[in-house]
């Protein structure tokens, strides 16, 4: 009997997406490692939860967030501007791997904490002019696996979905964030915390 056939999926695979470049790696950190960064990262990330504004309206931000960079650029979106504090030797070690399969030098780190299954990340593509044309994005996924779901701008019948896995790594390049909107919805699952950073170039 050969094992391997009831391994999960190991090697990166490309998404079906028409105008979009998306690349999952499923298993990018090994167990040991995606538990030690998880908890590392949990107590000494400084986590906050900002209000935005949608609409009008005023609203707390359902999940925490952080910012981390090289530089001191400010990163915009939904009403919020925040300002990085210089990245830990944790994510420097991150970014590091990820740059050498990515062949991309990362400035900025937008980190997320889904302390729950009630917490999400609603509809958006990461368009912000900071970003400049067709970014490389680089996001990671530490603790609970997800849903990401992702619908094509323009038509309605495309659409895509794939569960973030523990220690995994999604590839967002070229023309994705220019066609495609992405979310992470919310789940009745109870469900603990996951943390997803997500490295950008902030020019
Ligand atoms: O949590 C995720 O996997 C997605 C986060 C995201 O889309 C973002 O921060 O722009
Ligand atoms: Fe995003």
């Amino acid at each position: 009997m050969d094992l391997d056939l009831f391994d999960t999926q190991k090697e990166p695979v490309q998404l079906n997406m028409p105008d979009a470049k998306v690349i999952y790696h499923p298993t990018f950190f090994n167990p040991g490692e995606s538990k030690k960064l998880f908890n590392a990262l949990l107590n000494d990330i400084e986590w906050r939860q900002d209000h935005i504004t949608v609409f009008g309206k005023t609203h707390l931000q359902p999940r925490l967030t952080a910012l981390y960079a090289n530089n001191t650029k400010p990163y915009s979106y939904s009403n919020i501007t925040m300002n990085p504090n210089p990245f830990t030797k944790d994510l420097l070690f991150i970014k590091e791997k990820i740059e050498v399969v990515s062949k991309t030098r990362f400035t900025t780190c937008l980190l997320n904490l889904y302390r729950n299954g009630q917490d999400s990340n609603g509809w958006h593509s990461d368009n912000e002019k900071e970003l400049g044309n067709n970014p490389t994005i680089a996001s990671v996924s530490f603790g609970e696996e997800r849903w990401f779901h992702f619908k094509h701008k323009n038509n309605k019948n495309l659409k895509q979905k794939i569960l973030l896995q523990n220690g995994s790594l999604l590839m967002m390049m070229g023309k994705t964030q220019d066609h495609w909107l992405h979310q992470i919805p919310k789940t009745k699952r109870n469900i603990g915390p996951r943390i997803n950073l997500t490295f950008r170039v902030i020019t």
